[in-house]
């Protein structure tokens, strides 16, 4: 049975639910879950996955098909019982428009009570699903990276905002093989094998995960042999090889249905059946176990190296725009401008700012050019934070620290006109008693704390309105040097740099995914010294060699280039 609502609201869907299940003779005992869909495409197929879990687990199942863009908002529900919904009931919400934001309170009102909930992505990912308004209140989180465009891209950012509760049928694809490899493992002798190969193609995300699987259970490293594609194994996994002192253990798929395992003492083949398992039997795998998947979240986070995850920080977000000025002066009075009308926009949004300054010669310039700026926009400097990129560990009054630059004429101003000194975040010096470390530790758990409860770097959305960086002749920003061991260290908001190539050695700095937490982000270079960088960082985004290529905003990034920086540039 099929009902249809028009421009209803969520009172009136759950009165109809209750009046087709009287009718129907259906009820809601024997329900286990609340399954929430997140649609963006064809709803049919996820549908139809969840009608057939849903003999093993009756479900309510809430498909959010949402069009946040549609210019008249409003709400239509198809609430599908009895035979159309298999072993559960469907409600359908088509959302439109500003009724979007209130997604969350809508939802509520449809839960089972008391039940558990799962909430599913079947074809995007949000960064951090346990900050998705939905994800917030689920027990289990599903993710398909392998359905999302830029699969691996997906999965590394679902690394970087992993918690647990969170799984991905790109793992869940794995189990079988998992269970295969576990029993191949078993072959007597029992020994670890010295290395190990995993065959399919290289941007599958369940190959990634495999071979991430075996190198963290095994401890040996595990490569990826890529398989030529068009191949009917293409797909996914095509094969896994043990290699082992006394031999090789090779597991091949051969088709859809089956693979065959050679060992070292047998290469005659066995075959063994294992079919490729279709979408409802992936998620109804997921509803068996609604405890969290650790091993997944461990796997995850060793599927990539921090410098590789580092990249993803600033993809998919806007392309950079250059904005060509004759000299350093129009550049600094230009960023200042642009980020003053930038502020005033924030504080007619929100209550509260947050403004990145930075160090060097132009950074210090536009700086400078800020208070008459702001000024100018009417921008209200008590709502106004002030936070750093990065400062040089050096003693407090030292003409070294990027902070000591602009005390004269930023600091004082901006404190003139009403900006608290509790708003402005400057990084401890050797005087506070700490060591580089503790500094660092310190300044990143002001921004931690600043951010909210959770660490604002897992939010996958903004904390900075504005964050303005120098570049140096090396492509470096904040003080991210190109190929320094210390661009590695993602886990914290700010980390202590030593052995700075440009002196002071000893600095501290905000880490790629707090960088690429701003709203704007303005690049602000002049002098021909600067024209190879500037060039290189137009190019791919590639933190480790060139680290200007790898800090975007969410909302717009600015190249601020005098003439000379942008000798080089061809767009
Ligand atoms: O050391 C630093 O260098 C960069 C760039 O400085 P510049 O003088 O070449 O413009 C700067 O943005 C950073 O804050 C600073 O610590």
């Amino acid at each position: 049975m099929i009902t249809t609502l028009n421009d209803t609201t969520a009172s009136a869907i759950d009165k109809k639910m209750i009046e087709m299940r009287e009718t129907f003779g259906a009820n809601t005992i024997g329900r286990v879950l609340t399954l929430i869909i997140i649609a963006t495409g064809d709803i049919e197929e996820p549908l139809e996955a969840a009608i057939s879990a849903s003999h093993e687990h009756p479900a309510r199942v809430l498909v959010v098909d949402a069009d946040p863009e549609a210019e008249t908002s409003g709400l239509d529900a198809e609430i599908r019982v009895g035979r159309d919904a298999g072993a559960g009931e469907i409600v359908i919400l088509r959302a439109r428009g500003e009724i979007m934001s209130s997604l969350d309170t809508l939802v509520m009102a449809l839960l089972l009570p008391d039940a558990p909930i799962v909430t599913w992505w079947p074809e995007t990912a949000p960064s951090a699903p346990v900050h998705d308004v939905l994800g917030s209140m689920s027990q289990r989180r599903i993710t398909d990276a392998a359905a999302c465009a830029g699969p691996l891209d997906t999965l590394k950012r679902l690394r970087r905002g992993y918690t647990s509760g969170d799984s991905d049928l790109a793992w869940s694809r794995l189990t079988r093989w998992r269970g295969l490899v576990a029993s191949a493992f078993e072959v007597p002798p029992v020994t670890v094998p010295q290395r190990v190969e995993v065959s399919g193609a290289a941007d599958n995300p369940s190959v990634v995960l495999l071979a991430a699987w075996l190198s963290h259970s095994l401890g040996v490293d595990a490569e990826i042999v890529e398989t030529t594609s068009g191949t009917t194994d293409s797909i996914g996994v095509h094969g896994v090889r043990l290699i082992r002192e006394d031999g090789v253990i090779d597991l091949t798929r051969v088709s859809d249905d089956s693979i065959v395992m050679t060992l070292p003492s047998d290469d005659s083949g066995q075959h063994v059946t294992m079919p490729r398992r279709t979408l409802s039997e992936l998620l109804a795998e997921e509803l068996r176990r609604l405890d969290p998947d650790e091993v997944y979240g461990e796997v995850l986070a060793t599927a990539f190296s921090a410098i590789d995850d580092s990249g993803t920080y600033a993809s998919g977000k806007p392309e950079p725009t250059d904005r060509v000025l004759p000299d350093a002066a129009a550049v600094a009075t230009a960023a200042a401008e642009s980020a003053a009308s930038q502020l005033a926009t924030a504080l007619d949004q929100r209550n509260l700012a947050h403004l990145v300054v930075t160090g060097g010669t132009v950074g210090t310039a536009t700086a400078r050019a800020l208070p008459a700026a702001l000024a100018a926009a009417d921008v209200d400097v008590s709502r106004l934070h002030l936070w750093w990129g990065d400062e040089r560990f050096v003693d407090p009054d030292s003409s070294d620290r990027n902070e000591v630059a602009v005390r004269e004429g930023l600091l004082e101003p901006l404190q003139e006109s009403g900006m608290p000194a509790r708003n402005i975040h400057v990084m401890p010096s050797p005087a506070d008693g700490m060591s580089l470390e503790e500094a660092a530790a310190r300044y990143g758990q002001q921004l931690d704390q600043s951010g909210g409860d959770e660490p604002f770097r897992t939010r996958g959305r903004a904390f900075f309105d504005v964050l303005m960086l120098g570049v140096g002749p090396d492509g470096h920003i904040a003080s991210l040097f190109p190929e320094h061991p210390d661009q590695r260290q993602v886990g914290a908001s700010a980390i202590a740099v030593t052995g700075s190539p440009k002196p002071p050695p000893e600095r501290v700095s905000l880490t790629w995914p707090v960088l690429n937490s701003a709203r704007h982000v303005a690049l602000l270079v002049a002098g021909e010294e600067k024209a190879d960088a500037v060039a290189a960082a137009h190019g791919t985004i590639n933190p480790w060699p060139v680290p200007a290529s790898a800090v975007r905003g969410l909302g717009s990034t600015t190249w601020f280039l005098d003439e000379a920086a942008a000798a080089q540039l061809t767009r």
